[in-house]
């Protein structure tokens, strides 16, 4: 594909994860630079309103608290740093809110651990709440939850993070903005002959052996952690473009098709990639046996699956959890993941969803399992 093909299937891209690193957020550590922030949540707010669907990274907290702390370098321990990202995050929150409202919309702060994303229960809980906040046409601010972790399980860098959320959402695409054009075949700031990668596979090794670390000591990661987290994001079909965050309106135009920044596309077809990646993610724990109307709804009609079609319950698993959907023979129409326990399925199953509060004293979803979290065969 080439770099045009790659930029225009952005043009396409209805969910997007866009994220931004924090020497362009905190303008090389001197700060929160409100005017970078006002000018993305413009670019933002226009591309909300063409319908799509976004989802904001943002790192700069550690920078900003630093900088509000008046301390004069990046400390090197651990909880000198998360104290710093406490009293940054702050900062960031403020600018985004105040940025967004000027638009009119709303924004809603998520701190993720590397354990909201494996564990099966609140990955499922983290992403039901994306999908809602998307739904309501809040624009989520995700960042690392800096303060509660520690060294070995930290994301460390938000490239990886950005991978995980557009993993986790599905988004189309991933847009990872930084304080370089793209990808060069070689750090630019040490070597000034670098030529500029306009297009790559994502996943291609040549590229990883050009990227080098940061070459501030503001961000983390460099270029290497943007080729891996494009490579993380091609498992479920997203593509992903490396771009400069100081490029006038670089958001609207690339998803104009204009071919700005470093294109990586991803391999695999979209369908085929989600359906891979969510297959995956299930190691079943248990069964649900449906009766011939529901495997007609999943099967024919691209249905989620409701409590009332279920007949039996076999295996004692968690919501969250992956489940199988078979007939009375035991034959496997579909597999994804549950919302709700065995227990709890067994009380609410031949019932309509509308009874669900009734029976459990809460509902959280009406479907048993969403078709978004299905793999149907
Ligand atoms: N091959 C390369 N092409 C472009 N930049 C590179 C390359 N190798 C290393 N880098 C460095 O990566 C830096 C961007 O990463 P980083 O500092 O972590 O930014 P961010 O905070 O945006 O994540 C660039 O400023 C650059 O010095
Ligand atoms: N969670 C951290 C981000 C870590 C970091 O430096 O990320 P990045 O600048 O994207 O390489 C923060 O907000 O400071």
């Amino acid at each position: 594909m080439s770099s045009s093909a790659t930029s225009a299937t952005l043009t396409h891209a209805r969910r997007l994860v866009i994220k931004v690193g924090s020497s362009l957020v905190t303008n090389d550590g001197k700060g929160l630079d409100r005017q970078a922030v006002r000018q993305w949540t413009q670019q933002i707010a226009q591309l909300a309103a063409q319908g799509k669907q976004i989802v904001l990274v943002s790192s700069g907290a550690i920078a900003e608290g630093v900088s509000r702390l008046g301390w004069p370098r990046r400390p090197a321990a651990i909880n000198e740093l998360q104290a710093a990202a406490a009293v940054g995050q702050m900062g960031l929150a403020q600018a985004y809110e105040e940025a967004f409202d000027e638009h009119h919309l709303r924004t809603a702060q998520i701190l993720l651990t590397h354990e909201d994303l494996s564990d099966r229960q609140r990955y499922l809980n983290a992403r039901s709440t994306l999908f809602t906040l998307l739904e309501l046409g809040v624009v989520p601010v995700v960042n690392e939850n800096d303060t509660v972790i520690t060294d070995e399980i930290r994301f460390g860098d938000n490239d990886t993070l950005g991978a995980l959320v557009t993993n986790l959402i599905e988004a189309d695409a991933l847009i990872i903005l930084t304080d370089q054009r793209g990808l060069y075949d070689a750090d630019p700031r040490a070597n000034p002959d670098a030529r500029f990668v306009h297009h790559g596979e994502a996943g291609d090794p040549a590229l990883e052996a050009m990227a080098g670390g940061a070459g501030s000591s503001i961000g983390t990661g460099g270029m290497l952690t943007k080729i891996l987290a494009a490579k993380r994001a091609a498992r479920s079909g997203a593509h992903t473009v490396i771009a400069s965050g100081r490029e006038s309106d670089v958001l609207l135009r690339l998803a104009a098709g204009e071919a700005i920044g470093t294109a990586l596309h991803a391999p695999m077809a979209i369908h085929s990639a989600r359906k891979q990646w969510l297959a995956d993610q299930l190691r079943l724990r248990g069964k649900v046996v449906l009766d011939a109307g529901a495997i007609e709804a999943l099967s024919h009609h691209g249905k989620s699956l409701l409590p009332i079609g279920v007949t039996a319950v076999e295996g004692n698993f968690r919501r969250g959890d992956a489940v199988a959907c078979v007939d009375a023979e035991g034959r496997e129409y579909a597999r994804g993941l549950i919302n709700y326990s065995a227990s709890d399925t067994r009380r609410i199953m031949r019932h309509a969803s509308n009874d669900i509060a009734d029976i459990l004293g809460t509902m959280t979803e009406p479907e048993l399992m969403h078709r978004d979290n299905m793999v149907v065969h």
